[in-house]
């Protein structure tokens, strides 16, 4: 993404001059490829917030530009029905970012701009109606206490060694515009150079925006941020924006931000579109993780958009990880990228021992080798705790019956529902796609056998023997089951971190950024799973999981030590992995993408179509298909881009719906772009004729 240059410039049109009528024209949230054209009584600048008529129903929108003619005749054109200026307009550049995503991503304006606000400040009725009373953002002011901010407790800050001071003294010195990747093996304290960037940065004056992945995953760096930061900018100098806030916390963060009186934003991939007027600096931490895909809606990646916003703001970027993606590691290669390395952990301990175990030949008990469950009795016996990392919730996958083959099928979905143990709906069967849940049958509905048998594990079955194998340790289950209620995850992690936990089982929630002081071993149950789907991301994705739950061991003294489990021993994957030889994986990982033409060497876009009936979808995608041949002039780049036939998805019905997808590549961006945009057009009138849903997807992510 980064390789586009095309930088919008705003569409800010003079004023009409020496004339009565000032004609805006509007961005609404509307599925439409239009902007509309309204009457104000007055000047109204762009980036501003109105209310207008929309056929039989009021909407916010943003004026996005000031034409001297309106699109239409001036007779048919309606009046403003409100401006809002309880905020200041949206500013030049967020108004540029919006505009790039929208065409990058082949969305209108609106279904970019307007989604991006808090939804206070797109509700009409928050502004019109009895409770409005001078709209969501006097509210806020007038209830708003000022806050009695913890005092920062000042956090012991650790003198930089020499590979943290030049990563930090590098992004320091860089002058304008510059994406620096910070290759950080894990626990090599990648987030003490992010703290002193973060810090030159606010000593200039300027904003910073610290993105992470999942945020109540990571209370310990909001606590840092605090401790350290909010020292030097004031207590109220922090915010911090994701999907889980309340509205009205939301709006707060906000504001707070665009008034300049927040200093540091941490927020997950929506504050990507937080209004930052003096923003400086911006931080993107595991920057290889999916999370920073948004995957539904507008499709973009926060990761490719915080670049891009960098480079229009003429401010310098960091990319942190310890598995970087292949896209930003080839970026690096070819000098793009400056990249720093930390290559050692940044306490004085080793990188943890990491041994296959080949289970081919071996009794397992539950899923567990022998040797595992040896080196957690060895570990439990001397204090430590350990990590059992299973990617798979609940009890077991499936229930099956033994004598005659039936198994547990959700009846709306190509899936399985999954066996769930206990709590309070007590045994039950539960789709992971469409929700459905239904009881644990007593016998097997078809034949009437007794003897229903749960096959394979989840987290739920490894907790239980767990307990079996080790009765007196304190066992914890972190997965998205036991963390559902709000603050039950940072509570499950502070327990981990107090030492009230010998063994913690988990998913890939517990492998994200944690430093655990006392965790000696990382155990991994069925990684093999991974191993051979088809997507062509998923050795790099297994890569990277394993890498980083691997970096949870050992990461305070050394002595760490991972175990992996599996069929495969020989497999690339693990072989790299032996070794912590990110470098190594990426390097063979490019070389393959590049003999075979895959991404970053090519680029992608996938349309997916949904129907009632595959037929149709897959119809939709044919006719979809044939488009360019119809019209060579609009789409003049077809030649450089490649439609792959249509096929339905793997999961191919979710609820009801059945699915198909079309992939299209191509070896060059600006053509795939060309293309993109004149196909997006011709593709809504076609789904309507055939009655499908579609989304247009620009570099997807799972294919
Ligand atoms: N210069 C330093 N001296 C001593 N300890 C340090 C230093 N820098 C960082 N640390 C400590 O090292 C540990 C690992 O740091 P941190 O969590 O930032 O690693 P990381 O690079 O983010 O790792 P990961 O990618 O695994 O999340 C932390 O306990 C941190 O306090
Ligand atoms: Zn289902």
């Amino acid at each position: 993404m980064s390789e586009i240059s095309v930088a919008d410039s705003p569409s800010n049109s003079i004023a009409p001059t020496g004339e009565t009528k000032f004609w805006i024209r509007v961005a609404l949230d509307v599925p439409l490829q239009a902007l509309f054209d309204y009457r104000a009584g007055g000047s109204v600048p762009v980036g501003t917030r109105v209310i207008v008529p929309f056929g039989r129903r009021k909407l916010v929108g943003i004026v996005v530009a000031l034409p001297n003619v309106p699109a239409l005749d001036p007779r048919q054109i309606k009046d403003v029905d409100q401006v809002l200026d309880d905020t200041p307009p949206m500013p030049a550049d967020w108004l540029r970012l919006a505009s790039f995503a929208a065409r990058y991503y082949q969305r209108p304006l609106g279904e970019v701009m307007l989604p991006a606000l808090p939804p206070s400040l797109r509700k009409v009725t928050a502004y019109q109606g009895k409770r409005s009373a001078g709209g969501p953002v006097q509210r806020m002011d007038s209830r708003r206490k000022k806050s009695v901010a913890a005092p920062a407790h000042p956090d012991t800050q650790p003198e930089l060694n020499p590979e943290q001071a030049a990563a930090a003294g590098a992004i320091g010195a860089v002058q304008g515009h510059k994406t620096t990747l910070l290759y950080g093996v894990t626990g090599s304290g990648k987030t003490e150079v992010y703290l002193h960037a973060a810090q030159a940065a606010l000593e200039r004056g300027q904003q910073v925006l610290f993105l992470v992945p999942e945020i109540n995953l990571t209370p310990q760096l909001e606590a840092s941020l605090r401790a350290r930061l909010t020292g030097l900018a004031g207590p109220d100098s922090l915010a911090v924006m994701h999907s889980g806030l309340a509205d009205g916390e939301r709006l707060q963060a906000w504001i707070s931000i665009q008034r300049g009186t927040a200093r540091i934003l941490l927020g997950t991939r929506l504050a990507i579109f937080a209004p930052m007027p003096d923003l400086g600096l911006i931080i993107v931490d595991e920057e290889h993780d999916t999370s920073y895909k948004q995957q539904d809606g507008l499709r973009y990646s926060a990761r490719d958009l915080a670049v891009w916003r960098a480079r229009d703001r003429n401010i310098p970027v960091v990319l942190g990880s310890a598995t970087p993606s292949l896209e930003s590691w080839n970026h690096a290669d070819r000098g793009h990228y400056q990249r720093h390395t930390l290559a050692r952990r940044a306490r004085d301990v080793e990188l943890p021992k990491v041994r296959l175990v080949d289970t081919r030949r071996l009794a397992m008990k539950e899923g567990f080798s022998p040797q595992l469950i040896t080196a957690l009795g060895e570990r439990l016996e001397r204090g430590e705790q350990s990590l059992i990392f299973i990617n798979r919730r609940g009890y077991a996958p499936v229930l099956n019956c033994a004598s005659c083959g039936w198994v547990s099928n959700c009846p709306r979905c190509t899936a399985y529902t999954v066996l769930h143990r206990g709590g309070a709906r007590h045994n039950h069967l539960q789709c992971h796609h469409c929700g459905y849940q239904a009881r644990v049958p007593r016998a097997c509905p078809d034949c009437g056998d007794q003897d229903l048998k749960p096959m394979g594990r989840g987290t739920q079955r490894v907790e239980e023997h767990l307990a079996e194998l080790f009765p007196s340790a304190r066992i914890a289950r972190i997965d998205a089951d036991s963390t559902r209620l709000k603050g039950s995850a940072a509570a499950l992690f502070a327990k981990v971190h107090a030492g009230e936990v010998d063994l913690l089982v988990g998913t890939q929630m517990v492998a994200k950024g944690h430093d655990f002081a006392n965790l000696g071993l990382v155990g991994v149950l069925n990684a093999d799973a991974m191993l051979f789907a088809q997507d062509f991301r998923a050795p790099e994705r297994l890569f990277a999981q394993l890498m980083q739950v691997a970096g949870r061991a050992g990461r305070h003294v050394t002595g760490g030590e991972v175990i992996i489990q599996t069929d495969y021993p020989e497999q690339a994957v693990y072989q790299a992995l032996l070794e912590h030889n990110y470098p190594g994986f990426a390097d063979y990982g490019l070389a393959e993408r590049k003999a075979v033409g895959l991404p970053p060497y090519a680029f992608q876009a996938l349309l997916t179509a949904e129907a009632r009936e595959l037929s149709a979808a897959l119809a939709f995608l044919a006719d979809a298909r044939t488009l360019p041949a119809q019209d060579p002039q609009g789409f003049h780049t077809a030649s450089a881009v490649t439609l792959y036939d249509p096929v339905p998805l793997r999961v191919v019905r979710v609820a009801n719906i059945e699915r198909a997808q079309l992939l299209v590549e191509s070896a060059n961006r600006p053509a795939l772009q060309a293309f993109l945009a004149a196909w997006s057009l011709a593709l809504g009138s076609l789904a309507r004729d055939l009655r499908v849903r579609y989304n247009l997807e620009v570099d997807p992510l799972e294919i």
